[in-house]
């Protein structure tokens, strides 16, 4: 997935990034608007450490949301109703707009809520079909 388009320096936090040394010796971070709450790091294995415990955080919220999901198949009548294309854009559109305030980059949230809602879709048509027999 290209998260960018061509001009990634113009475009992964909406305006141009200072430049910083092409040598990673003494590299500091000298974007204010890249810095947010997870920034912490004087190694690669520190900032390995704080992904590890942020994926596990995730791992955690998406099988909460998954659970919804799974619930959302009690109040759909047929398989037809599974997908609701009106409710996934908006979904979507929701964590782009709302990536703006947390600093995330749009880019991400796009496509990773589009991931988000693909596979709880398929996820859906699984129980639907498990306990329905798919009409
Ligand atoms: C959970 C629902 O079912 C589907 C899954 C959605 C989701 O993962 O957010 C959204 C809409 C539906 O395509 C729902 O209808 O709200």
């Amino acid at each position: 997935v290209r998260l960018a388009g061509d001009d990634f320096a113009k475009s992964c936090y909406r305006e141009p990034l200072p430049d910083i040394s092409p040598s990673s010796a003494n590299r500091t971070v000298p974007w204010d608007i890249a810095r947010g709450p997870g920034e912490c790091c004087s190694s690669l294995d520190e900032v390995r450490a704080g992904i590890d415990k942020v994926d596990a955080d995730l791992l955690m919220l998406l099988s909460q949301r998954a659970a919804l999901v799974r619930e959302a198949t009690r109040f759909k009548p047929t398989r037809s109703n599974v997908d609701v294309p009106s409710r996934d854009t908006e979904v979507i559109n929701g964590a782009v707009e709302g990536s703006v305030k947390v600093n995330l980059p749009e880019a991400i949230a796009r496509a990773v809520f589009t991931a988000i809602i693909n596979s709880s879709v398929d996820f859906e048509l699984c129980i639907f079909d498990a306990f329905n027999g798919g009409f």
